[in-house]
């Protein structure tokens, strides 16, 4: 079976499971309120397809997807279940328009976990896929632990879904084991052998989420799964931030992948995220951290101020943010005499150098950034010694 998936001109599809695999997340668990603020400011900002709950879980949990998929205008909804009759029957009636029908599709998990051989859940998936069908929803048929099976196994099961009406595989690195050149190997094996439509489900045990995601995309992957500020079990999955950004800002990557999300909306949906999950975010998490467009470094300040392009990779208003130049161990007599000029100082190169001392000295002593008020006390001093050296003249 030969794709043209990876010749389409769509963009990528992002579908974002912040609110089923992000609330895996030990200890979140969010309300309703925060859920539908969530989905809401994710549909606004352009993401077409939200993973939004478990049926499973319960009937509390239904009600929770039901508001949820009602909220919505524009984004389409799915459900996450294990490929069980009863978890798809939990599916009825909550709005859904997509469900994942998760099996292991490791040798590992299939025996461990269930006791079940590649063939006895394969016999399974026509009736099951049938049954979510039947409810009008289309399936994606979920492989965990893809990145531990044997690609022939994966190429079977895709075979065997595809057969039984399935839209979709969703290839998951449960453990976060894989590394972007295996990745691409392995999805552009799968994109080429089916006319289903695949997705990446991308974990961060290794720090390469973001990464694997994008090799998917490169390897013709039609979807990709993201949560906000990277949320999800153990070290999270990829970071919905940096996947969207990566898409729309790296010319490396191919002409259709950018999905139309809005950049700029990005830290406020971090900031929401990371208020309902009680998961502060780093100071230097990548595009929505405080600290990752502000610059110390005397080299770094004195290029800026010449040019921005000479240390930005792209600009930072894209993603809704702006420079910030601030003053510490690290500064250089130009940044100085910049800072201070914007307070409506002048100071001669001799007093900025004078001060690069100082600053180095309190830096270290106080671990942070001066603030205004502790400048003004700086230029005090400067004044004092200007003051006692005519004195002394
Ligand atoms: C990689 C992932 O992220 S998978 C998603 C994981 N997410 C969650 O588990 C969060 C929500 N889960 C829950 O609320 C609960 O686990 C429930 C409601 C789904 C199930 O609760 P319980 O019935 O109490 O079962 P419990 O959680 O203890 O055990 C899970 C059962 O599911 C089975 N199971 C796991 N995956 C699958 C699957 N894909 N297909 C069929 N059965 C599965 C396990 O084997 C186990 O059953 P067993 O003990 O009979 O072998
Ligand atoms: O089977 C799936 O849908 C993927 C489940 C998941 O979250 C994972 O494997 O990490």
């Amino acid at each position: 079976m030969a794709s043209c998936q990876s010749l389409s001109d769509a963009p990528v599809v992002i579908n974002d499971t912040t609110l089923r695999d992000g609330e895996q997340t030990a200890g979140v668990a969010f309300s309703l309120t925060e859920k539908l603020a969530i989905a809401s400011a994710l549909e606004q900002a352009g993401v077409t397809e939200l993973e939004v709950g478990i049926p499973a879980m319960g009937p509390a949990e239904q009600e929770v997807i039901q508001a949820i998929t009602a909220s919505l205008t524009t984004a389409e909804a799915m459900g996450w279940c294990r490929m069980l009759p009863q978890d798809i029957a939990c599916c009825r009636g909550l709005g859904l328009d997509w469900v994942d029908l998760s099996i292991p599709a490791s040798e590992q998990q299939r025996q461990s976990k269930l006791g079940l051989t590649e063939s006895q859940l394969l016999a399974q998936i026509p009736e099951r896929v049938a049954l979510a069908k039947d409810l009008g929803l289309r399936v994606c048929i979920g492989l965990e632990d893809a990145s531990r099976a044997s690609l022939s196994s994966l190429l079977r099961v895709a075979d065997a879904a595809q057969a039984a009406g399935a839209s979709r595989i969703r290839y998951a690195d449960t453990l976060g084991i894989l590394e972007p050149f295996g990745c691409f190997e392995q999805l552009n094996a799968l994109v080429n052998h089916t006319d289903l439509q695949v997705e990446m489900h991308a974990h961060n045990d290794l720090g390469l989420a973001t990464a694997n995601s994008l090799a998917a995309v490169r390897a013709g992957a039609y979807s990709v799964n993201t949560t906000v500020a990277g949320l999800g079990e153990r070290a999270g999955n990829a970071p919905l931030e940096e996947v969207v950004a990566a898409l729309a800002l790296l010319p490396s990557l191919p002409a259709r992948s950018a999905p139309a999300i809005a950049l700029a909306k990005l830290p406020q949906i971090c900031q929401l995220v990371a208020l309902s999950s009680g998961r502060q975010l780093s100071q230097q998490k990548s595009i929505v951290g405080e600290g990752v467009f502000t610059h110390e470094s005397g080299i770094h300040v004195a290029g800026l101020l010449k040019d921005p392009n000479n240390y930005q990779a792209f600009q930072p208003e894209i993603v809704g943010r702006s420079h910030q130049m601030v003053l510490g161990k690290h500064s250089g007599t130009r940044a100085i005499q910049a800072i201070y000029q914007h307070q409506g100082i002048e100071l001669s190169h001799s007093q900025a150098q004078q001060l690069r001392g100082w600053l180095r000295d309190w830096a270290e002593c106080h671990k942070r950034n001066p603030n205004q008020l502790e400048l003004a006390a700086f230029y005090q001093q400067l004044q004092t010694i200007n003051s006692e050296q005519i004195v002394a003249a």
